[in-house]
């Protein structure tokens, strides 16, 4: 279940409507007011992330080229021994995903040195994941890992993922401050939805990287 701008009540009630045609306001309040929190935690990481590169200049503007989406998620159990898949191994293709879940395991994340470990959330914690369109806003400089979902055992597992998403029309495009001879630009400047597309395509599932392949340089 995905919901756009999760954050704004209107829209949440909006969505709302289509599964409880006579409404359901404590749903609504509990997912705004959810989404409304974490978009706070989002900004203060995407804050220092501009400042921590020196581009403050450009604040304003990645700040306001967003909006939110929230994706409920729930894994079955495989009522086996076997490990399943729950969700292949992909890089997320927005700005940032902030990930909260009970408390049966399964979340993956490969390291730069190619293994596969597990995320071990206690119930506190929330799990940061960057996505592709802010790795080639920062010209590379933040990594956007792989990640999974692998299930075992009988315990069904549910997450709840907020997605930080560039707005429609809204072009990456990394600052030329993060630009020079140590630093190649990585990525021609594209389109979030454009990319999304692509990123769909036969091409775009079979390629490793369908950033690279979509707009690398
Ligand atoms: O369920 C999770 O923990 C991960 C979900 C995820 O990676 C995604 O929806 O992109
Ligand atoms: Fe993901």
């Amino acid at each position: 279940m995905g919901i756009i701008d999760s954050n704004i009540l209107q829209k949440v009630e909006k969505y709302t409507q289509l599964l409880w045609p006579q409404g359901n306001p404590s749903f609504c309040k509990t997912i705004q007011s959810y989404s409304e929190q974490l978009s706070k935690l989002d900004q203060t990481i995407r804050r220092m992330i501009v400042e921590s590169l020196g581009v403050e200049k450009y604040m304003d503007e990645h700040m306001n080229s967003t909006n939110y989406r929230l994706r409920l998620i729930k894994y079955k159990e495989p009522q086996s021994n076997e490990t399943k898949t729950g969700l292949h191994a992909h890089t997320d293709k927005n700005i940032v995903t902030i990930l909260y879940q009970n408390q049966v395991k399964g979340l993956e994340i490969l390291t730069k040195d190619g293994q596969w470990i597990n995320v071990d959330p206690t119930p506190d914690t929330f799990t940061i994941m960057i996505g592709d369109s802010l790795h080639a806003w920062t010209n590379g400089r933040i990594h956007a890992p792989f990640h999974r979902v692998m299930m075992k055992g009988n315990e069904a597992r549910y997450s709840i993922g907020l997605f930080t998403i560039p707005k429609a029309g809204y072009m990456i495009k990394a600052p030329k401050e993060l630009v020079d001879e140590e630093h190649p630009l990585l990525y021609m400047p594209f389109s979030h939805l454009e990319f999304i597309t692509f990123s769909y395509t036969e091409e775009g599932m079979k390629c490793e990287s369908a950033l690279k392949t979509y707009c690398g340089v």
